[in-house]
C-alpha cells in the first residue's frame, strides 16, 4: 500500500516538473512581448547571450532532473528492500537459521525431511515421530480454512515445543519451496499437503485442482531441479479404487473408475509422479491411505463430526448404500499409518538425478496403508456412543450421489513385505483414544463441557 502511494506521488512529480520547466524557459504570456528599439546588433548579441543562458539553464535543469530521478530510484529500492524485509513472513538470516536448525539430523544415518502439510492431521503426527527418532524436520503448511485453522495452530504449537519449525506457505509458491531447498539439502520430502475430503469436491472443485494437481507439480518441479534430489513419499488415497468391486483392494487392481473428483486428482497424482520418476529419476512412493482417524484428527471426517454432534445433542446423518446396505470403511488408526509412513521413507531408495537430469532408473512404488478390517458406519457410531456414554440421534438416509463408495478394504501384503507394515490398533481401541483426546482438547469433563 505504501509502495502504491509512493508510485502515485512519483507520477505526479514527473507530470509537474516539465510544466515548471516550460514556465521558466518560455514567456507564458507571448502577447505581452515588446519589440526592442535598440538596433539589430544589440538585439543579436542579446539573443546569442539569451541562447547561451537558456542552454546552460536547460543543462542545469537536466542535471537537476537526473539527480532527482536517481535519488528517487535509490529511495524506492530502499523502500522495496525495507518493506520486503519487514513484511515477508519468510526469508532473512534469522528465518534461514530456524530452518537449518530444525532440519538438523541427530542420529547416525538419519534423514532431513521436508514435510508438507505439517500442521495437518497426518503431517503433524509424522513430523513429531520423525523428530523424536532424531531426524531433521522442516514443515510447510498454508494453514487454509478448509477446517478450523485454530486446530492447525494448536498442532503447530505442539510441534514447535518439540523444535519442529513450520514455515507458513503454499506448495504452489515456487519461490518459497525453492528457497527451502536452497537453505537445506533435504534428503526426503514427505508430501502430505492436499485438499482432502471426498464430498467437499462438489462444493469447491477448483481447490482440488489447485492443491492436488498444480501444487503437486510445483513441488515436483523444485524437487527435480534440486541437487541432490530428495526421495519423495506422498499421500495418495484408497479412493483411487473408486468403483472397483474386487475385495480386498490390491495395488494391482484397476484404478481407472474414480467416483469423486478428489479420487480423480489423487489418481492423477499417481500418474504425474510417475512421469517425474521416468523423466528425472525422482524416487517416488505413493501411499494409499484408508480413512485415517485418531487424536488431533480432521473435523470434517465422519468419526469427528459425529462425536461433536453426539456431544451437543444434535442429530447425525448416516448414509446407507443401495438396498439399505450399510457403508463400510477400513478405518486405519493414525499410529499405524505413521509407522507405515516412516517405513516408506526408510525404504524409499535414492533419486538418481541431479540438477534436472536423470542419471538412471529410480524406484517408483505404490502401497496400500489400511487396517484390513472394514467396519460399517453404524458400528462406528455404536462404538462412539459407548465411549461417549451418550446415545446418538440417528438420521439414516440413502447415500446421495456425492462421490462416496460403498466400502473400502485394503490388502496390505505389499507394504508388509517391503517395510514390515503391520497395523495393530482396532477401531474400538483407536476410537477410545480419539474420544479421550477430544474430551480433553475441547474441555469436557464427564461428558459435559467444562465452564
Ligand atoms: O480413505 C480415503 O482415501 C479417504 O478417507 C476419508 O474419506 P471417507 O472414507 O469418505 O471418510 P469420512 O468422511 O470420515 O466418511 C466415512 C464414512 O462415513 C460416511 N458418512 C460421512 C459423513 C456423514 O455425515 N455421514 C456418513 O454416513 C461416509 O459415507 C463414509 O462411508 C477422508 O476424508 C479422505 O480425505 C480420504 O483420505
Amino acid at each position: 500500500m505504501i509502495k502504491f502511494l509512493e508510485r502515485e506521488n512519483h507520477n505526479q512529480t514527473q507530470k509537474r516538473m516539465p510544466l515548471q520547466l516550460e514556465d521558466e524557459l518560455f514567456p507564458s504570456t507571448p502577447g505581452k512581448f515588446k519589440v526592442d528599439q535598440r538596433g539589430a546588433h544589440y538585439f543579436m548579441n542579446r539573443q546569442i547571450h539569451r541562447c547561451f543562458a537558456s542552454t546552460s539553464t536547460m543543462f542545469l535543469w537536466a542535471l537537476f532532473l537526473i539527480a532527482l530521478t536517481a535519488s528517487y530510484l535509490s529511495f524506492q529500492s530502499f523502500v522495496d528492500t525495507g518493506s520486503k524485509y519487514f513484511t515477508a513472513s519468510w526469508g532473512g538470516i534469522q528465518w534461514e537459521k530456524q530452518v537449518r536448525t530444525s532440519a538438523q539430523i541427530h542420529r547416525s544415518g538419519g534423514m532431513s525431511v521436508l514435510v508438507t502439510g505439517a500442521a495437518g492431521f497426518v503431517g503433524s503426527h509424522v513430523s513429531l515421530a520423525l523428530k523424536k527418532r532424531g531426524d531433521g524436520v522442516v514443515g510447510l503448511d498454508n494453514f487454509n480454512n478448509y477446517y478450523d485453522p485454530s486446530l492447525k495452530r494448536a498442532r503447530k504449537n505442539l510441534l514447535e515445543s518439540h523444535d519442529v519449525f513450520i514455515v507458513e506457505g503454499d506448495i504452489n509458491d515456487f519461490k518459497i519451496v525453492s528457497k527451502l531447498f536452497d537453505t537445506v539439502a533435504f534428503t526426503h520430502v514427505m508430501h502430505l499437503a492436499a485438499q482432502a475430503g471426498v464430498r467437499y469436491a462438489l462444493e469447491n472443485p477448483m481447490s482440488y485442482v489447485h492443491s492436488n494437481i498444480a501444487g503437486l507439480v510445483n513441488l515436483l518441479e523444485v524437487c527435480k531441479a534440486a541437487n541432490p534430489q530428495p526421495s519423495i513419499v506422498w499421500a495418495s488415497s484408497s479412493s483411487v479404487y473408486g468403483l472397483n468391486e474386487k475385495s480386498p483392494f490390491s495395488e494391482l487392481d484397476r484404478t481407472d473408475q474414480p467416483a469423486s473428483l478428489y479420487a480423480a486428482t489423487k489418481k492423477a497424482g499417481e500418474e504425474i509422479t510417475h512421469t517425474y520418476n521416468h523423466i528425472y529419476g525422482l524416487s517416488i512412493t505413493g501411499l494409499r491411505f484408508f480413512t485415517v482417524y485418531g487424536p488431533w484428527g480432521r473435523p470434517d471426517m465422519a468419526y469427528f463430526s459425529f462425536t461433536r454432534n453426539i456431544l451437543q445433542g444434535k442429530p447425525i446423518t448416516i448414509y446407507r448404500g443401495k438396498n439399505k446396505v450399510d457403508l463400510a470403511r477400513d478405518f486405519t488408526y493414525i499410529d499405524d499409518v505413521v509407522k507405515g509412513c516412516l517405513g516408506a521413507l526408510d525404504s524409499s531408495g535414492k533419486s538418481t538425478g541431479s540438477g534436472g537430469k536423470k542419471r538412471g532408473a529410480a524406484p517408483y512404488r505404490i502401497y496400500n496403508l489400511g487396517n484390513t478390517q472394514p467396519v460399517t458406519v453404524p458400528t462406528l457410531v455404536g462404538i462412539l456412543e459407548k465411549h461417549l456414554k451418550v446415545k446418538a440421534k440417528k438420521n439414516m438416509i440413502e447415500m446421495p450421489g456425492n462421490g462416496d463408495v460403498p466400502f473400502t478394504h485394503a490388502n496390505i501384503s505389499l507394504a508388509r513385505k517391503d517395510f514390515g507394515y503391520k497395523p495393530t490398533t482396532d477401531l474400538q481401541t483407536g476410537l477410545k483414544k480419539f474420544v479421550r483426546w477430544y474430551l480433553s482438547y475441547y474441555g469436557y469433563n464427564n461428558g459435559k463441557p467444562v465452564n
